[in-house]
């Protein structure tokens, strides 16, 4: 039994490997709320006056599916609680949120992190991190096409992209919830090309594997995996 968390900027193509992945181990995609999410348009009008509303929101939807991920102990994520407050941290930075707002995220954050570590399973079992490059994360972005997130609608959110790329790294780096990996996710085309599909599974059955996951003659084929548009 396995919970996955997938990590990555806008557009990085977690939503697509989720589905990809839950199909191939056989266990349930948890996706992120974006098309029924009520703030995520009044934010891309008015960041200034809906960062810390965002905030709260995915952090609640964010808390409910780890939960309910770790009490199942068969699910893939996302994006997850972990990769939270990268974002409140980076709209802080540029001034969306005031003092009062981040110490209130900060401790409720740090109350509902206090929570899982008192479920029975208290993390996941690895990461799974799409990295992607500016160039890439802006054709995915515009390939999906949600029209508050295209650089026509805001020219603004060129520089808050890049940002947000560059706080990536460093959350890496510093995450230790459980193993992690990298995807290249500028080199995989793991939508329209089977190949591809096949080798970015192939490295993440690895690390499986490698952590004691999945049984190591495991050598399931991808054929019966069809793709459908996150
Ligand atoms: N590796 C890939 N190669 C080519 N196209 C991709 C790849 N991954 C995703 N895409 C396409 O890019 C778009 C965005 O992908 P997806 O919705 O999976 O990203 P996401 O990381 O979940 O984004 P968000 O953070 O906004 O939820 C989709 O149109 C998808 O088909
Ligand atoms: N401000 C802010 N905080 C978050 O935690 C967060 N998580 C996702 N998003 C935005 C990015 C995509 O447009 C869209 C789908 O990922 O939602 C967020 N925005």
């Amino acid at each position: 039994m396995t919970v996955i968390v997938l990590s990555g900027p806008i557009g990085a193509g977690k939503s697509s490997l989720t589905g990809v992945l839950a199909k191939y181990l056989n266990t349930q995609p948890f996706y992120e709320s974006v098309d029924d999410n009520p703030v995520l348009p009044l934010f891309y009008e008015n960041p200034e006056k809906y960062a810390f509303l965002l905030q709260v929101y995915f952090l609640n939807t964010r808390f409910q599916s780890i939960k309910r991920a770790l009490e199942d102990d068969n699910n893939v994520l996302d994006r997850s609680i972990y990769e939270d407050a990268l974002f409140f941290q980076m709209n802080a930075d540029i001034g969306r949120a005031t003092k009062e707002e981040v110490d209130t995220y900060y401790e409720l954050l740090n109350n509902m992190m206090a929570e899982l570590e008192r479920m029975p399973k208290k993390h996941p079992d690895l990461l799974v991190h799409i990295d992607v490059s500016y160039d890439t994360m802006i054709k995915r972005i515009q390939k999906r096409g949600r029209n508050y997130e295209q650089l026509s609608y805001d020219p603004t959110l060129e520089d808050y992209y890049k940002r947000l790329l560059r706080y990536y790294k460093p959350w890496y780096e510093k995450y230790e919830y459980s193993p992690k990996m990298t995807i290249n996710g500028d080199k995989y085309d793991f939508m329209s090309s089977e190949a591809d599909r096949e080798a970015v599974i192939n490295q993440i059955v690895l690390k499986l594997k490698e952590i004691g996951k999945l049984p190591t003659d495991w050598d399931k084929g991808l054929d019966e995996i069809m793709i459908e548009e996150a």
